[in-house]
């Protein structure tokens, strides 16, 4: 494993405050990739600004969300809420950002799916029983403002370079032999494994399955304590929790006599918020429920 000692960010090494409070040419890639797979009107198609929700904004996320919600042109924010609050009509938004907890993700999203409310959703624990209860949610929500079906992103990292990390291993997957993933993550992080390392072992799965790559080697026969990690889709996944880290995650892929690491670390959280963003942007012209922005910036 890539040592990881000097994974944090000092407030010099912070991008200067700029579209989405992050690196201008982050920010315009992601927001450009949107752009080209949307025709998301900025501001909207009625000439104003977007309003938009932050659910969660006291949290680590959802207090960075609102910083680039209220530094880019053409959105404006409308409300921001704590697990103490009401989300009432949620101050008329057009989107709601939710970014919470995964015992609280469901009920917030319901709510404003239920009130005409596209919703970009950055929490994690969406497993497929829940993706299915919102899939019934969608089909009988009215529509948005606008008169289209509601849209919600159910995206488990929002960083570009995780989506690509993701994208890559999961193209790599059937050429190896073996592959394990490896998360690392701050110690305050409730959930594990991490929404992304699920998703990129479900995505490694099911690319070995279509092309019929058999089950990784493995010859243990005793694991009483569980240190080969959980298996998620007949891939391991392993989870670190370390003081200094933010979010990290490796994915080791292995053949005889040789090795690929494909690795990405977000050392502050600003990396998520270009891809903020770009799906507060474009969730209104994708009605239903879709999982990964990976399908709004034509990665996928
Ligand atoms: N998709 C992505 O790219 C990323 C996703 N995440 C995910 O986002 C989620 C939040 O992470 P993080 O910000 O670190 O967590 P935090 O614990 O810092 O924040 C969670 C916030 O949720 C609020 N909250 C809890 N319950 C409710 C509720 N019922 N209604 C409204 N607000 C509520 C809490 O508010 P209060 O203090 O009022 O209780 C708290 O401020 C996690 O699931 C995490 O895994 C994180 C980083 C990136
Ligand atoms: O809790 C976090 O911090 C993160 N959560 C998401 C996850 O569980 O994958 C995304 C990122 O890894 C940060």
């Amino acid at each position: 494993m890539t040592d990881t000692s000097s994974a944090t960010t000092s407030a010099d090494d912070r991008p200067a405050p700029g579209v989405a409070g992050s690196s201008s040419t982050a920010a315009a890639a992601v927001a450009d990739a949107a752009a080209a797979a949307s025709s998301a009107a900025r501001p909207t198609a009625a000439g104003r600004d977007l309003t938009v929700a932050v659910i969660g904004a006291g949290g680590r996320m959802g207090a960075e969300a609102v910083r680039a919600v209220e530094a880019t042109p053409g959105l404006r924010l409308v409300g921001r809420y704590g697990s103490a609050d009401e989300l009432g009509d949620l101050g008329g938004a057009d989107v709601a950002v939710e970014l919470t907890v995964p015992a609280a993700s469901p009920g917030n999203v319901a709510h404003c799916v239920e009130r005409g409310v596209h919703v970009v959703v950055g929490t994690t624990g969406w497993d497929e029983a829940r993706l299915s209860t919102l899939r019934e949610q969608l089909a009988a929500a009215p529509p948005a403002a606008t008169g289209a079906g509601v849209g919600v992103l159910i995206a488990p990292n929002f960083a570009v370079g995780a989506l690509l990390m993701m994208a890559f291993a999961a193209k790599a997957a059937p050429f190896f032999e073996s592959v394990e993933v490896v998360e690392l993550h701050h110690p305050a992080k409730v959930d594990a494994p991490s929404g992304t390392a699920a998703r990129t072992a479900a995505m490694i799965a099911a690319s070995r399955a279509e092309a019929g790559t058999p089950v990784p080697p493995d010859a243990t026969t005793s694991d009483p304590d569980g240190a080969r990690g959980v298996s998620v889709d007949g891939i391991h996944v392993h989870s670190v929790r370390l003081r200094g880290l933010t979010a990290h995650q490796e994915v080791l892929l292995g053949n005889a006599g040789e090795q690929l690491t494909l690795r990405h670390d977000s050392f502050d959280r600003t990396s998520f918020m270009p891809g903020v963003i770009a799906a507060v942007r474009a969730v209104a012209d994708h009605p239903g429920l879709t999982v990964g922005l990976e399908h709004y910036l034509g990665l996928d």
